[in-house]
């Protein structure tokens, strides 16, 4: 997204430059006609912002600063005049600046849908943002809008009647039921969700990229493909910035289903086996990545790809080396696993790439009541750039991602119990193996790279997230710094 603001505000000097509108380099104003209003506002909502938006559990650029806001988008929904009935939604897109950006234009962009009213209801008390102090909302209350039930009326109402409003664009796949009673899901996640009855779940991103993003492009496709393990967009919005930007998406609720990782836990506090399921769920990725396969293209990896694949994981551990220095004695043997792919591509050896869910693991997946497992939550890992994680990858990570979360539910329950874990990682490799016809385990080497790659992420997203959970993958650092295939 280019950068384009036409409000900057930083927070550090206490100083706001206004710039008018200008045209990015690839389109039209970033900020349309029509909701040029609404940009005037971010210097008196900055400082709210300011407090507000670190201590959010989506807010991704933890750890670092805030320095400043610049607004990318602002559309007016409700109206923010005080004369009007009811509460104001301001739906904003703003890049927050933090120190240790690559670049002003790499800093991180969030969706905010801000409530206003005059005073806040007392069930919305925990949705306060705070009081704005000036500029033309003074002596009003900013809020969290989702916590809103009008305002999740309102969204849905939206879904149900598709169009633009500003630069927001709304669209709808199927029809959608009327008046359902939303309520703001209470789950730990990287965006925010709404449920609307047991109907449709919304997910609204958070932190958002240009382009269409995979949690949307890849359940399309694969509803084109009649794949039935993914459910299917119902309605979505995006933004015109001025390449379409996804902000949410709407699907069936799968109501009553639970999700492998809590399934996996129940079953080891119960002392019990997890085969069947692992099994299943290994059929399960197999029918996804044969859609996908089907639905996109597959390109080979030949050998200067390979290369690329490598230097990426090569480059990530570095980089999570620095950040988390006891990952330090164990680079040269996790080095060894990268090396042996490479070996490989200079025999000669391709494989073919497709595009993948990017970061599966157990709490990715639902059973229903029926026993039927779907896969959801296509972002992708929440840390790596958008093209990155578009792009075709040997359907072995997704592979690789499941077995690193059956090591981490048996590492989270005592007494630890490997065994479990590794009649877990082999029933999925031959679930997978019946509906796909290869087995993962074919090809020792991708897999224990993409295993490595997937540890050594999970080791910096650990640190960054949950240090208590460090130790979890810094076991499967260990065991496979010393391990050759
Ligand atoms: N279609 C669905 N039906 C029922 N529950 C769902 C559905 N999609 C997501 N969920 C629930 O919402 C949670 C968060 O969804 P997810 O897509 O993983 O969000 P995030 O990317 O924000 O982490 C999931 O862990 C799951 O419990
Ligand atoms: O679900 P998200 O898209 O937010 O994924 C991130 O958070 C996950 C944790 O919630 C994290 O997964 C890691 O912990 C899981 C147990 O909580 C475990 O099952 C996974 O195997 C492990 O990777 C995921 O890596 C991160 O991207």
């Amino acid at each position: 997204m280019s950068e384009a603001a036409s409000t900057r505000v930083a927070l550090a000097k206490s100083t706001t430059t206004r710039k008018t509108p200008r045209r990015s380099p690839s389109g039209p104003a970033a900020v349309p006609p029509g909701t040029a209003g609404t940009t005037a506002l971010l210097p008196s909502l900055a400082p709210l912002l300011h407090e507000w938006l670190p201590r959010q559990r989506w807010f991704a650029g933890k750890g670092r600063p805030v320095t400043g806001f610049s607004l990318v988008a602002a559309t007016e929904i409700l109206p923010l005049d005080p004369s009007a009935a009811g509460p104001g939604l301001l739906h904003l897109l703003v890049r927050a600046h933090q120190p240790n950006s690559p670049a002003r234009s790499h800093d991180d962009c969030y969706q905010l849908l801000l409530g206003v009213r005059g005073s806040l209801p007392a069930r919305l008390a925990a949705a306060r943002i705070g009081q704005v102090t000036d500029g033309p909302l003074a002596g009003r209350t900013l809020y969290e809008g989702l916590h809103d039930p009008r305002v999740a009326d309102l969204l849905l109402e939206r879904f149900r009647n598709p169009g633009s409003l500003g630069p927001l664009r709304f669209e709808r796949a199927a029809p959608i039921e009327p008046g359902l009673t939303p309520r703001v899901l209470d789950a730990e996640q990287s965006n925010s969700s709404l449920v609307y009855g047991d109907a449709y779940i919304l997910k609204i991103f958070r932190r958002v990229f240009p382009g269409t993003n995979p949690d949307l492009e890849l359940p399309l496709a694969l509803a084109r493909e009649g794949c039935g393990r993914v459910p299917a967009p119902v309605a979505w919005f995006e933004a015109a910035t001025p390449e379409p930007l996804t902000l949410g998406v709407l699907q069936p609720f799968l109501h009553g289903a639970q999700d492998g990782w809590q399934l996996a836990l129940a079953a080891l506090g119960a002392g019990r086996d997890f085969l069947p399921e692992a099994r299943a769920l290994g059929r399960a990725t197999a029918e996804v990545h044969t859609a996908l396969a089907a639905a996109l293209p597959t390109p080979a990896l030949l050998q200067s790809q390979t290369r690329h694949l490598v230097t990426g994981m090569v480059e990530r551990l570095e980089a999570a080396a620095q950040a988390v220095p006891a990952l330090v004695p164990y680079v040269p043997g996790l080095r060894t696993a990268f090396d042996a792919v490479t070996a490989l591509g200079h025999q000669g050896r391709s494989w073919a790439a497709q595009r993948v869910h990017g970061d599966l693991h157990l709490g990715q997946t639902l059973r229903g009541e029926d026993g039927f497992w779907t896969l959801i939550d296509f972002e992708g890992e929440p840390a790596k750039p958008l093209p990155e994680r578009r792009s075709p990858q040997p359907p072995v990570r997704d592979v690789a991602g499941m077995l690193r979360s059956f090591d981490y539910a048996a590492r989270t329950h005592r007494p630890w119990s490997p065994e479990w874990a590794a009649r877990c990682r082999a029933a999925y490799c031959e679930g997978y193996a019946e509906a796909a016809g290869t087995d993962p385990r074919s090809e020792p080497e991708l897999l224990r790279a993409h295993e490595t790659d997937k540890a050594v992420y999970e080791v910096l997203y650990e640190a960054r997230h949950r240090p208590d959970w460090l130790p979890v993958p810094m076991a499967a650092i260990q065991r496979l710094a010393a391990t050759t295939v």
